[in-house]
């Protein structure tokens, strides 16, 4: 394991390599450190936050304030994984806004990256963003902050339009400068070919075991929200024994490819 610490850079020679990307959520300090000590390349403090610690039923509560509190903590404990801050519900309705919320999730939380949701409307978004030195990963597919139009957190890219769309966003996600692609809850097939086609790393959830890298909420994969866990988890804590040989084991199933596996993408 190479104690170098991981950036935009490195995350891309790992795609370049066929090296796939291990990716958790982070909320705090503790499972920084720990993380960061198994060898997680990229964190990613999450507005599930607002659903795995605040209790709310969507990631749409979530305040700025409170995204920068977490992305703080978790930047005390990481030294190698890339630090990766979602822009919440609202931070980012105009560019404007948006640069002004990754200035905070940058300046006050220490994040090296901001995620949003969303496609073909935020492009200007992402180039000013990148334009002022903030890297961007875009996130396509299932966008919870849209819960309350989508109606409920339902499986995308199933039919012609829709996959096209996805399709087409990612591509101009990728020349608006974006340096990394979240994938959610996509057929593995799309996800593939994304994979293939773009030349960012591509990290699914729920999206086959193709992609580039995967990412797991950290609770899930720690079998922490029983009855809760989406199917696309898997609980590496099932076999008994400790958080961190749960999370060396996913870890290792993310690079050899064991992870997901055809009960965790077919549903
Ligand atoms: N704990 C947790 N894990 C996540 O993966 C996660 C969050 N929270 N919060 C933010 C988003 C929301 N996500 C979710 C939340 C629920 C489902 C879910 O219940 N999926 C159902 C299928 C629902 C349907 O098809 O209508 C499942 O059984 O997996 C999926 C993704 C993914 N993200
Ligand atoms: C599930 C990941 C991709 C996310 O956006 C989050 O944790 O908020
Ligand atoms: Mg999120």
């Amino acid at each position: 394991m190479s104690a170098s610490p991981i950036t935009v850079a490195s995350l891309a020679a790992m795609k370049a390599r066929g090296e796939r990307i291990a990716v958790l959520t982070c909320y705090d300090a503790t499972f920084a450190r720990l993380l960061d000590e198994a060898g997680v390349d990229v964190m990613l403090i999450g507005d599930s936050l607002g659903m795995v610690l605040q209790g709310h039923s969507t990631t749409v509560p979530v305040t700025l304030d409170q995204m920068v509190y977490h992305t703080a903590c978790v930047t005390r404990g990481a030294s190698r994984a890339l630090v990766v801050a979602d822009l919440p519900f609202m931070s980012y309705a105009t560019p404007e806004r948006a640069l002004e919320s990754a200035a905070r999730l940058m300046q006050e939380g220490g994040a090296q990256m901001v995620k949003l949701e969303g496609g073909e409307p935020y492009l200007d978004t992402v180039r000013l963003l990148v334009t002022q030195g903030v890297p961007v990963c875009a996130h396509l597919g299932l966008q919870p902050q849209s819960v309350n139009q989508l109606g409920g957190y339902r499986f995308q890219g199933r039919d012609h339009a829709s996959a096209e769309r996805i399709r087409h966003d990612a591509l101009a996600m990728q020349d608006a400068g974006a340096s990394l692609l979240v994938l959610e809850c996509v057929p593995q097939a799309l996800a593939a070919e994304i994979a293939r086609t773009l030349t960012i790393p591509v990290i699914g959830i729920g999206a086959g075991v193709e992609c580039d890298g995967q990412v797991l909420v950290l609770q899930d994969m720690l079998g922490l929200n029983p009855g809760r866990a989406p199917r696309f988890s898997r609980n590496f804590m099932a076999a008994g024994g400790a958080v961190r040989e749960a999370v060396d084991a996913y870890i290792s199933a993310v690079r050899e490819g064991q992870f997901p596996g055809p009960q965790e993408t077919a549903y």
